[in-house]
């Protein structure tokens, strides 16, 4: 016989663990189940450790930009605190505790199990079967999508979890893939001495982002010593006497001690049962409607949506799922065209809603205007390490911004009034006759907008 209980939620990450625990605050009888760790990949694998990781390269970086402008420093960059600091205060060693403390707390009842949904409103895991009178809510995210290049499988090549552990840094290391964890943590690492080559399919790294963010970046982490190899494929891996070779589809090769495959994400529905919902376990991700719906008493939050692979919109779906199985009068749907993202290089890469490109693809009126940071009185000021430049997509039909990029020094902060400008649909003209404090960086919007 199933227990009965109002909401089963498969898996346990970010989207997940917010879901499972506001249900159950607001007296829901709540079953979460989680096969690793409560709190998912950002606070283990992901966000949270790797921010760490940039805080403490960026603060070498600023040490030596001191010269020429505040006299002289040196610094001796050290991993041990790095990795110290990712053990005692981001993850508690990977032991999840705490997050499982906080959410019984909350009154759900936690299973450490692999999920295998059974039927359409039925779920096993640790041995027991839980049946849903309200639905089920899958949150159970991605894994990383390992290309099949000839020689990769079975090599000791890392993901985003083993370069997130790693104790002792490697001499060399290769990175396949220009994203954004590729961008992040080859600049981490190339901070630290380590000899980082990255390569990119695409012609140009961040390919999802303006083009002049993906020049901006790779431009700044050549700076820090980084290579590239853009355009490249890779057509064979080799590991042998402790070092990787990669060879190229060009017959180059390139070698590394270590390799870090970050060619983005899958979804991982493969054998979790959803063909008992009517769901496609083959499909890229789990489609949703506007109330993050996936068929009748089932709802996904997260990166298995395939909405954008970041926490705020895990938190954001979780947010529109609660409140729909909560049945509120004023629940509200979701809407995507205000996506805020970062890209955490130094110069950290903002962007919201639309590039230009997807712009003109959608059949939009397109105007574009551009400024460059170090041209802007605060960028000046800033001097060392003050590339950069604000980008905004205007449709010149509606008057208003549905894009935007804002790449420099706290490119991501001075992205919000951005993000408000597009989620809002202030009109330009209102945009324009704003004040902006004086000398900001934010500031430089005022001049973007004056290029529409
Ligand atoms: C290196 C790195 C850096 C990142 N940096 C940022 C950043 O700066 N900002 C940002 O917004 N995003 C960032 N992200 C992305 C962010 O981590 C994800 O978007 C977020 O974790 C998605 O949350 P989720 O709940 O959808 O999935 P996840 O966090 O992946 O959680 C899914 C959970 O489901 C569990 N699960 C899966 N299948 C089952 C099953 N059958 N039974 C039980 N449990 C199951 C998994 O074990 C997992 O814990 C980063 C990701 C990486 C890898
Ligand atoms: N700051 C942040 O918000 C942040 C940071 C890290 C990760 N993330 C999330 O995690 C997700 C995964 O990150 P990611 O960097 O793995 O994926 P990604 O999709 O951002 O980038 C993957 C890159 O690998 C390239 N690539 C794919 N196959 C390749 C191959 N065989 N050879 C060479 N290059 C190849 C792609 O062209 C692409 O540029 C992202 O979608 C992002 O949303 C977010």
């Amino acid at each position: 016989m199933a227990k009965q209980v109002d909401v089963i939620v498969v898996g346990l990450g970010v989207g997940g663990e917010e879901t499972a625990g506001r249900l159950a605050q607001a007296g829901l009888r709540v079953v979460g189940i989680e096969s690793r760790l409560v709190g998912g990949e950002c606070p283990y694998y992901g966000c949270v450790p790797s921010k760490m990781m940039i805080r403490a390269a960026n603060l070498i970086a600023e040490t030596r930009r001191v010269d020429g402008i505040a006299g002289t420093a040196t610094v001796q960059p050290d991993w041990a605190p790095v990795a110290k600091r990712i053990r005692e205060e981001a993850t508690d060693s990977w032991n999840d505790q705490v997050a499982v403390d906080r959410l019984t707390g909350k009154g759900a009842t936690v299973i450490k199990d692999v999920a295998t949904i059974t039927g359409p409103n039925t779920v096993r895991a640790g041995g027991t079967e839980y049946e849903a009178a309200r639905g089920i809510v899958i949150a159970t995210g991605t894994v990383p999508s390992v290309p099949p290049i000839d020689g990769l499988a079975g090599t000791p090549y890392w993901t985003n979890r083993e370069a997130i552990e790693v104790e002792t840094l490697p001499a060399s290391l290769l990175i396949l893939g220009g994203g954004a964890i590729g961008m992040e943590l080859a600049q981490v690492f190339a901070r630290f001495g380590v000899q980082v080559t990255v390569i990119e399919g695409a012609p140009e790294v961040l390919a999802m982002e303006e083009p002049e963010s993906g020049v901006l970046a790779r431009e700044a982490l050549e700076r820090d010593g980084v290579t590239f190899r853009r355009g490249a494929h890779a057509k064979q891996v080799g590991y042998a006497d402790g070092a990787f070779t990669v060879t190229l589809e060009d017959g180059s090769t390139t070698t590394g001690e270590k390799l870090l495959v970050a060619t983005g994400r899958r979804v991982a529905t493969a054998d979790l049962g959803i063909d008992k919902l009517g769901l496609d376990p083959a499909a890229r991700r789990i489609e949703v409607d506007e109330h993050v719906r996936a068929g009748d008493r089932v709802w996904a939050v997260g990166d298995v949506t395939g909405v954008g692979a970041f926490t705020h919109n895990a938190m954001y779906q979780a947010d529109i799922a609660v409140r729909d199985i909560l049945q509120e009068p004023d629940a509200p749907t979701a809407s995507y065209h205000a996506m805020p993202r970062v890209t955490f290089t130094d110069p950290e890469i903002g962007a919201v809603g639309l590039t230009e490109k997807q712009a003109r693809d959608a059949g939009l009126n397109v105007r574009t205007g551009s400024t460059p940071i170090p041209a802007s009185t605060r960028g000046w000021i800033h001097k060392a390490g003050n590339e950069g430049f604000i980008k905004v997509v205007m449709d010149a039909d509606r008057g208003v911004l549905v894009g935007a990029t804002s790449a420099g020094p706290t490119g991501g902060e001075v992205l919000s009034a951005l993000a408000v400008a597009v989620h809002a649909a202030v009109p330009v003209n209102s945009l324009r006759q704003m004040i902006y404090a004086y000398p900001t960086f934010h500031r430089a919007i005022g001049e973007a907008l004056k290029e529409l």
